[in-house]
């Protein structure tokens, strides 16, 4: 129920998530207000596949913001805007007449268009994807995945060519599905998804013909490009237009873009960096597209309305809390993730270990496929308690790495990071970071940055909020932490860790 510190009016947000949908109602001062929240099935047909069922997630996605709704004990006049953020790259395609999915969501973590991707690489070449849409050709991205789609799944291209179809990301469904399905849903998605598909134009914010040519991509299933913050439509239909018909949808970002708004990383050269199952570190850009050469993704920070675009550079790192996870499920060194830092806080270091987790080869600032994971210096003197420290460490030099080739390419050095996901309640690793940065990192009171800022884009699209300065009012700092360690001791062990990281690489014969 709202108490008498949140009075209305509220803007809800919908986090549609790798793991779990959930939706969020705030108040003006961004406080949360009510959360609902529901996991769905993670789908694992061969090794390194990830599916998941597009009808879960929306049917959980109704479910939550309904379970929002009623937590906060307000009806459709109370909420201004809804706001959507998600889960990013995962790829759907579906029926236009129907609204049946043609196929479960290949997953972001997918790796199923390798072979493909190396094939793309070698007809048209790496530069020209870079260049253009300022990602380098990897199975992450969405573009190789609908082409898999249309390759594998029978008669699918020429309903394709037919128009019969419809792409998106999970922006793009579930909108479509808020704003009436099949009954005029709107077929939108917004600048920041549209940037992690391989198949925008970063420098015309448009889809790029030559490029969808080259992946076999027809032009006809893909979404119209639209802002991060502005009305894409009205809810109606179905379950929520009985319960919310009429509240506009007013914005989508990628989840790792929402974050970096939701921390009001406004200006050039802030950055943010979200841990939760991998971690994605992002630095607003400005107006400035920078072409990477240190491994990094040049992407879509945000674009309000009509305003210009705000670039941003990325480094993707594909395992981190993973990695606490796999302790726990896989070795059964601990038995709940919080136990890693107890773990790792009765012994003084690492004992000499270093462990890199290619599990899935190597993203940011690397992009190795090939690349797999390795435990090095490993002595008969090494206990859990020393690997528990490694796992932490693994975290904390990989954003380390990314942080170094974030200087390289911008000339901004990083004088604070801001971070958030689940990640950061482990103090230990919090420290680390700082220790390893050699830079203050910290938290604000509202951890769940992502709804956060899903929530005041869409604030901003229907005037609830009149500008990014009304939002910085809001930021408040939780924790910090400083760096403690000497100089020397930290170039020893980034040479140690850069060491085994080379250790990783070459794996996997290259089969392409
Ligand atoms: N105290 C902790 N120490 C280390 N890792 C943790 C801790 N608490 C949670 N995690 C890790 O954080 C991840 C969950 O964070 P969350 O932000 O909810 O992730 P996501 O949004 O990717 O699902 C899990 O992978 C878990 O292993
Ligand atoms: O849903 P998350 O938090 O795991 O985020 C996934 C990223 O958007 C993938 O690029």
């Amino acid at each position: 129920m709202t108490d008498a510190h949140t009075a209305g009016p509220f803007i809800a947000a919908i986090d549609q998530g790798t793991t779990s949908s959930r939706c969020i109602v705030f108040d003006r001062d961004g406080r949360i207000v009510s959360v609902d929240q529901k996991e769905h099935e993670q789908i694992f047909p061969r090794p390194g596949w990830v599916e998941h069922d597009a009808n879960e997630i929306w049917a959980n996605v109704q479910e939550v913001v309904a379970g929002a709704v009623a937590k906060a004990g307000i009806t459709r006049d109370d909420i201004k805007a809804i706001g959507i953020t998600n889960q990013r790259e995962t790829t759907l395609v579906w029926d236009r007449h129907t609204g049946e999915p043609v196929h479960n969501a290949i997953v972001w973590q997918d790796t199923r268009t390798d072979a493909l991707c190396r094939e793309l690489a070698r007809n048209v070449g790496q530069d020209r994807f870079r260049r253009e849409t300022g990602l380098p050709l990897a199975s992450y991205f969405a573009g190789p995945k609908a082409r898999w789609l249309l390759d594998n799944v029978e008669g699918l291209r020429e309903r394709a060519e037919a128009g019969d179809l419809l792409f998106g990301t999970m922006d793009t469904w579930v909108i479509w599905n808020l704003t009436g399905g099949v009954d005029g849903g709107r077929h939108v998605t917004d600048v920041t998804n549209a940037s992690r598909t391989l198949l925008m134009n970063l420098h015309t914010m448009q889809w790029d013909e030559r490029i969808c040519e080259s992946i076999g991509v027809p032009a006809q299933m893909l979404p119209e490009i639209r802002s991060s913050a502005e009305v894409y439509g009205e809810i109606r239909g179905g379950r929520l237009g009985e319960l919310l018909g009429g509240v506009p949808v007013a914005s989508a970002l990628g989840d790792q873009q929402a974050a970096l708004f939701g921390q009001t990383c406004f200006s050039e050269g802030e950055t943010k960096s979200t841990y939760g199952t991998g971690t994605f570190m992002v630095m607003n850009t400005g107006d400035k597209l920078i072409n990477s050469y240190s491994g990094l993704l040049t992407t879509v920070g945000y674009q309000i309305g009509d305003a210009k675009p705000v670039y941003a550079l990325e480094g993707s790192i594909a395992v981190t809390g993973s990695l606490v996870q796999w302790m726990r499920d896989q070795m059964g060194l601990i038995s709940t993730a919080a136990e890693i830092e107890t773990l790792a806080l009765s012994v003084e270091d690492n004992g000499g270990a270093y462990f890199v987790p290619a599990f899935s080869g190597l993203f940011a600032p690397y992009w190795r496929s090939d690349a797999r994971g390795v435990i090095a210096g490993l002595t008969r003197y090494v206990t859990k308690a020393h690997l528990a420290r490694a796992v932490l460490e693994a975290t904390a030099w990989q954003t380390r790495e990314i942080a170094d080739a974030m200087t390289k390419d911008s000339g901004v050095e990083l004088t604070a990071l801001k971070v958030d996901g689940g990640m950061t309640s482990n103090n230990l690793l919090m420290q680390t970071l700082s220790d390893f940065l050699d830079a203050p990192v910290v938290r604000p009171m509202v951890a769940e940055t992502t709804c956060l800022g899903a929530a005041y884009a869409a604030g901003l699209a229907v005037g609830f909020w009149n500008s990014t300065d009304d939002l910085r009012a809001n930021w408040r700092r939780a924790a910090e932490w400083t760096p403690r360690m000497d100089a020397a001791t930290r170039d020893r062990e980034y040479k140690n860790w850069l060491k085994a990281v080379e250790r990783t690489m070459g794996w996997i014969a290259d089969e392409g």
